[in-house]
């Protein structure tokens, strides 16, 4: 599967490093659109790809798929358009809070016949939510996130600190670069407005650390992840850009999991 990437970031330095540098069977990243071609210009000659900074000619290049690893607003400019052309995985899943860009996507997702994946990002448990709740009888789904304080506020704090208590809808918009993962929550199980969101600034962890609890007619899960964030960017955890390529991996697989 050829690959087109959107975004030369921390999650994409990540991919092309282990996709075009250390290789995965089948899948190789040929395209990158990125905004400013100066500054990303050596990844052409580090990895092999062709950069782009027009999105129609980026979709028309020889890719297959795209995997956008950006932000909410590349989501809401550029997936539009990406969706008529190519099927796409979606990192930054805050941008389908939005419901009419989330309706957007899914009518055209049907008319051009794509597929939009959106990987388990920094989190697990989606499987089981999706189960669970198969019936609709899920009751309650409550996340609580804990990051180092420096990667979520400007001041110093000796001791750790809420920053946040309210919904999913909420949560991304307060923080749109923290919360992704409250976003993807919401949508394998109950919705932005019902999924209870709790945010902590801790001066005292190193990880990304998010707790999930879920109740309804199948019984009570509890799943805590703790994240070690990804060294180019520690407001992103590792297994976040891992989810990327195990999305990638399973498109083609025959024998599927969960
Ligand atoms: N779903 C999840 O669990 C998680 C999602 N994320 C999200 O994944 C995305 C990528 O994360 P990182 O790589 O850590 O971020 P990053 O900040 O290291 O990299 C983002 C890159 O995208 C580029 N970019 C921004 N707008 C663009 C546009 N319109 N066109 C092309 N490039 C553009 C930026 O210049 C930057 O190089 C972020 O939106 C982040 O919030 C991060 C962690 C977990
Ligand atoms: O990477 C993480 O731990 C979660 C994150 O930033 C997000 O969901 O936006």
């Amino acid at each position: 599967m050829k690959i087109g990437l959107i975004g030369a970031g921390a999650i994409a330095h990540f991919l092309l490093e282990e996709i075009n540098e250390k290789r995965q069977e089948n899948l190789r990243i040929t395209s990158v659109f990125v905004r400013d071609r100066e500054k990303h210009h050596l990844l052409e000659s580090n990895y092999g790809v062709k950069l782009y900074t027009e999105i129609d000619a980026f979709l028309d290049s020889e890719i297959d798929i795209v995997v956008e690893a950006a932000n909410i607003e590349a989501v809401h400019t550029l997936l539009p358009a990406a969706i008529r052309k190519k099927d796409v995985v979606l990192i930054s899943i805050g941008a389908l809070v939005d419901e009419e860009l989330l309706a957007e996507l899914n009518t055209l997702a049907n008319e051009f016949n794509r597929r939009l994946y959106l990987p388990s990002g920094a989190i697990g448990g989606l499987d089981l939510l999706q189960n669970a709740h198969v019936l609709g009888t899920v009751t309650s789904v409550s996340l609580t996130t804990r990051k180092p304080a420096s990667s979520l506020i400007e001041e110093t704090i000796e001791k750790e600190k809420v920053i946040f208590e309210g919904s999913a809808t909420e949560a991304i918009r307060r923080y749109p670069k923290n919360m992704n993962v409250s976003i993807v929550l919401a949508l394998a199980g109950i919705g932005f407005d019902e999924t209870s969101v709790t945010l902590v600034a801790d001066p005292k962890i190193d990880k990304n650390i998010h707790q999930i609890e879920m109740t309804g007619d199948f019984g009570e899960a509890t799943f805590t992840i703790k994240n070690n964030p990804l060294p180019a960017n520690p407001k992103t955890s590792y297994l976040a850009a891992m989810s990327i390529l195990g999305t990638l991996k399973k498109i083609k697989q025959k024998l599927l999991i969960g």
